[in-house]
C-alpha cells in the first residue's frame, strides 16, 4: 500500500478498522491514555471533543497524531512483507580501512551462525554493525557492501524492509512511550501476527527476567527499567517475537545480564546473529569472530575445537564471577578465601 493510501485511510476510516487493520494504533492511544475513543468515529471524529492541552501533556498536536499512525501503518506493511524475505546468508564484501587501504578479507553469514566482533576501543565494530545495519551498497565511509542471499538488495528491500529485515540493539536503548510490559509485548506480538499471543508474551517476559540479574514484573512500566532489564527485555522479545532474521548486539557484556543465556537463546532462533564485543566469552561462544583493525576488517578466525573446550573453563570462571558480582550487589563481604574459591578446595560467595 502506497503512502497516500494509508494517509486516506487515516482520514477516512473508521478507528475500529483501523485498530482491526493495526492493533499497534490501539496501543498507541493506550500510550496516550486515550483507551476509550469510540471506534465508530474517524480520528478526526474522535479527537474532536478532546482539549489541545491535554495532547500537549504528551508533546502531540493532532497533526503529529496522525504521522505517527501513518509511520505506525507503513511500519506494519514493511513488516508483514518483510516476512517474505527469506535470508539465507549475508556477505560482508570488503571495502577500505580508515587509512583508505583495501580491506584484507569479506566474509559470508549463514542463517543460525554467530559472529562475534572483536577490535580494540574505536577501531571500527559499531561501524561495521552499522554498515549491515543499512545494507550499506559502498556509500559509507568504509565504502563496504552487503549482499544478501548472494544478491546486492533491491532499492525496496534496502530502503523498505532494511529496518524489517534487521533487529539493532544498541547500547543505548530508551523507551518513550509509557505503557506496561505487558501492554507493549502485546503491541509486538499482534504488530508481527504472532499466533496465542498471551503465550507467547508470557514467555517473552520469563526469559527477559532469566537474562536479567534485576528482576521486574509484567505490570511495570517500561520506562522504568534499569539499562540492563531493558537489554534482556528487547533480547527476549528479539529472538521470541522478532520475524527480523538478522540480530544486531552492540555491547551486551556491559548490561548486566547472564550473556551465556542470551547467546544460547539467540543462537536456537536461527537468525544471523552480530555480537560486537570485547569479552572472550561471547566472542569464544560465536562460531567465527570478525577482528577489526584500524577500520577493516583484519582477520576472520573460526572458532576452533580448542578454543571451544575452553570455553567450558571460561564459563565455569565466570560463574564465580557472576556470584561474586551478585554478593557485591547484595551488600555481601568479598573477605572469604579467595584462591580457594577460584582454585580448588570448595568455598562460596
Ligand atoms: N573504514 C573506516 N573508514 C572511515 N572511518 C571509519 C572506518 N571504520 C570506522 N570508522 C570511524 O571510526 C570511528 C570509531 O569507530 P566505531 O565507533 O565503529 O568503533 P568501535 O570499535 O565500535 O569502538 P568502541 O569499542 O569504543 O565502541 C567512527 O567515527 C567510525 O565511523
Amino acid at each position: 500500500m502506497e503512502h497516500s493510501q494509508i494517509l486516506k485511510m487515516i482520514h477516512t476510516q473508521k478507528l475500529g478498522r483501523l485498530f482491526e487493520l493495526c492493533p499497534a494504533i490501539r496501543l498507541f492511544f493506550s500510550g496516550i491514555r486515550l483507551e476509550r475513543l469510540d471506534t465508530e468515529e474517524t480520528l478526526e471524529e474522535a479527537l474532536q471533543g478532546i482539549a489541545d492541552e491535554y495532547l500537549e501533556d504528551f508533546g502531540l498536536t493532532r497533526g503529529e497524531i496522525s504521522d505517527s499512525l501513518v509511520r505506525l501503518m507503513e511500519k506494519d506493511r514493511d513488516e508483514k512483507s518483510g516476512e517474505q524475505v527469506a535470508v539465507r546468508e549475508l556477505t560482508v564484501l570488503p571495502g577500505l580501512d580508515k587509512s583508505g587501504n583495501a580491506e584484507q578479507s569479506g566474509f559470508t553469514v549463514r542463517r543460525g551462525e554467530i559472529v562475534a566482533v572483536v577490535g580494540p576501543t574505536g577501531s571500527g565494530k559499531s561501524r561495521l554493525l552499522g554498515d549491515i545495519e543499512c545494507l550499506a551498497q559502498s556509500d559509507t565511509p568504509t565504502e563496504r557492501s552487503i549482499l544478501i542471499n548472494g544478491e546486492i538488495p533491491d532499492d525496496a528491500c534496502r530502503f523498505s524492509l532494511g529496518g524489517r529485515l534487521i533487529s539493532q540493539l544498541s547500547q543505548n536503548m530508551n523507551f518513550v512511550i509509557d505503557l506496561s510490559i505487558r501492554d507493549f509485548l502485546t503491541m509486538h506480538a499482534q504488530s508481527r501476527m504472532v499466533e496465542r499471543v498471551d503465550d507467547r508474551i508470557e514467555e517473552v517476559f520469563l526469559c527477559a527476567n532469566r537474562l536479567s540479574g534485576e528482576p521486574f514484573q509484567m505490570d511495570s512500566g517500561v520506562t522504568q527499567l534499569s539499562g540492563g532489564q531493558s537489554r534482556a527485555l528487547m533480547i527476549a522479545d528479539a529472538a521470541i517475537l522478532s520475524n527480523s532474521p538478522i540480530v544486531l548486539i552492540d555491547e551486551i557484556e556491559n548490561a548486566g545480564i547472564d550473556r551465556e543465556q542470551a547467546v544460547r537463546l539467540l543462537a536456537e532462533r536461527e537468525k544471523i546473529v552480530f555480537l560486537s564485543t570485547h569479552d572472550p566469552l561471547l566472542a569464544l561462544s560465536a562460531d567465527r569472530r570478525v577482528v577489526i583493525r584500524n577500520g577493516g576488517v583484519y582477520r576472520v578466525l573460526e572458532t576452533s575445537r580448542r578454543e571451544r573446550s575452553n570455553l567450558a573453563v571460561i564459563e565455569r570462571e565466570d560463574r564465580k564471577l557472576m556470584e561474586l558480582r551478585r554478593s557485591i550487589r547484595l551488600g555481601g563481604r568479598l573477605d572469604f578465601d579467595m584462591e580457594a574459591f577460584f582454585h580448588g578446595v570448595q568455598g562460596s560467595a
